[in-house]
C-alpha cells in the first residue's frame, strides 16, 4: 500500500542568503518563515557569518562556484515557485546570483546592507552592483536606509518613500516595498509602489529593539505567499501581518537586541482549538454568574485572536479589547469573564470609545498595578483564579 503525501500543497521556494549563526536573521529566518507560511523551503548559502545578538564577528563569503552549484542543484530538481535573495555581500556574489537566478519569477530581492546590530553586511563597492539584480526583481523590499543608498532618496515620510519606490521601479523592479520600521512614529507605515499605484499599509508600532531578522522574515513570507499563488498585494499584506505578530512576540535570549518570532503566527493557529476549549471550560465554570468567557490565543495580536464563548452581546468586543491590553503588559492575563455589577446590572459602555483606546487604558491598569496574576477591576468583580488569570468586571471602570 502506498502512503499518500501530505495533502497540504507545499510549493517549493528558494532563499539565496547568508547564514546567521545566531538564528534570528538570514537563511535561518528565511527557512523558518517560509515553512511557517506553508512552503517547502530550499536554500543556497552565500556567506557564513559568525553572529549573535551583540554583533557580527566574522563574514565568510562562499565561493561563487559553490553558490552557483547550490542554485543549480535546487532549480534542476524542483519546480521552484518563488525565489528570494537576502545577504549577498560582494559584487561578485550579486553578479553570480543575477546570472543564476535573475530569470526566476517571482523574484523577491531584499537588498540586505546592515545588520540590526549596525554591522555592515554589504561591501560599500558592491552597492552599485545591485542595480542589475533589482532590474530582474518582481519585488524589492528595502528599509529606509537601503532605499536611500540604492536611490539617493532620503526616506523620511510617505512621499519620499513613494519617490524611492518609483526610482526602484525605474531600475526595472516591477514593484517596491519600502518598509517603515526604521522610520519613527506611533505607527509603522510600509509603502508599496507598483505599476497600479501606491498603497500604504499602516499598523501599530511595537516598541522594542528586538527586530533582528525582520527584513528577512517579511521578504520570505511574501515570497512564500507568492509561491502559493497569492497576488502581490495580498502577499505583501500577509507578510506585514506575519511580521507584526513576529515582532510583538520577539525572542530576547542574548545580551543584545532580540530576534523576531518567525513562527508566532503558525503557533498561534496551532493553539487556536486549545483556546476554544479553554474558553468553553471557563464558561462552564462561571455560566451561573457570567454571560461570557473570553480567552486570548497564546500569540494574540488583535481581536480575531480572542475566543468568546457564551451569550456574547454588546460588551464582548470591549472586553476583548481590554483583554488584549492586559496581555500586552502581563502575558499571563489571558482570560476574562463578563459579569454584571453587584446590583445585577450590566455596566454601561461608552459606544464612542475605540478599541485601541480601551486597549491602551487596560495597559495602564497593569502598569499601575504591577504584574498581577489575577486582576479584579473593582470589589464587585468575580475573581476566578489562578487559572484563568484575568477577570474583567465593570467595563465602565476603564
Ligand atoms: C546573514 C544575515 N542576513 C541578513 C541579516 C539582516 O538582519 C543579518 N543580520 N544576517
Amino acid at each position: 500500500m502506498s502512503i499518500e503525501p501530505d495533502p497540504a500543497d507545499r510549493p517549493v521556494t528558494l532563499t539565496i542568503a547568508g547564514s546567521d549563526s545566531g538564528g534570528g536573521a538570514g537563511i535561518q529566518a528565511d527557512l523558518k518563515t517560509m515553512e511557517a507560511v506553508g512552503a517547502f523551503a530550499t536554500s543556497a548559502i552565500t556567506n557564513v557569518t559568525a553572529q549573535n545578538t551583540t554583533g557580527v564577528d566574522g563574514v565568510h563569503p562562499v565561493p561563487t562556484d559553490a553558490i552557483r552549484e547550490q542554485i543549480a542543484a535546487v532549480r534542476e530538481d524542483f519546480d521552484v515557485r518563488a525565489v528570494k535573495t537576502g545577504m549577498l555581500g560582494t559584487d561578485a556574489v550579486i553578479e553570480t546570483v543575477r546570472a543564476a537566478a535573475g530569470d526566476c519569477d517571482p523574484l523577491v530581492v531584499d537588498p540586505v546592507m546592515i545588520a540590526a546590530s549596525g554591522d555592515r553586511l554589504l561591501d560599500e563597492e558592491a552597492e552599485d552592483a545591485y542595480e542589475g539584480l533589482i532590474g530582474a526583481a518582481t519585488l524589492v523590499t528595502p528599509n529606509c536606509e537601503e532605499a536611500h543608498v540604492l536611490t539617493g532618496v532620503e526616506v523620511t515620510d510617505d512621499a519620499s518613500a513613494e519617490r524611492a519606490g518609483a526610482a526602484l521601479r525605474a531600475m526595472g523592479a516591477d514593484a517596491a516595498l519600502i518598509t517603515g520600521g526604521h522610520r519613527g512614529g506611533e505607527t509603522v507605515r510600509d509603502v508599496l509602489v507598483t505599476a497600479e499605484g501606491v498603497e500604504t499599509i499602516v499598523h501599530p508600532r511595537v516598541t522594542t529593539d528586538a527586530t533582528h531578522g525582520s527584513g528577512c522574515s517579511i521578504s520570505s513570507a511574501i515570497a512564500a505567499r507568492l509561491a502559493q499563488g497569492a497576488s502581490l498585494d495580498r502577499a505583501v499584506r500577509d507578510g506585514v501581518e506575519l511580521l507584526a505578530r513576529a515582532v510583538r512576540y520577539h525572542h530576547s535570549g542574548g545580551a543584545g537586541p532580540g530576534a523576531v518570532h518567525h513562527l508566532a503566527a503558525l503557533r498561534n493557529q496551532a493553539e487556536r482549538s486549545g483556546t476554544v476549549e479553554s474558553a468553553a471550560g471557563l464558561y462552564g465554570r462561571v455560566a451561573d454568574r457570567a454571560s461570557a468567557a473570553l480567552v486570548a490565543t497564546p500569540f494574540a495580536n488583535d481581536q480575531d485572536d480572542i475566543v468568546a464563548v457564551g451569550a456574547g452581546g454588546p460588551l464582548t468586543d470591549p472586553a476583548a479589547a481590554i483583554l488584549l491590553g492586559l496581555r500586552d503588559r502581563a502575558p499571563g492575563l489571558a482570560a476574562a469573564v463578563r459579569v454584571p455589577d453587584a446590583s445585577g446590572d450590566w455596566p454601561s459602555i461608552d459606544p464612542d470609545r475605540s478599541a485601541s483606546d480601551r486597549r491602551d487604558a487596560a495597559r495602564s491598569i497593569v502598569d499601575e498595578s504591577g504584574q498581577p496574576d489575577v486582576l479584579a477591576l473593582d470589589e464587585d468583580a468575580l475573581v476566578v483564579g489562578p487559572d484563568p488569570a484575568a477577570v474583567i468586571d465593570r467595563l465602565d471602570a476603564i
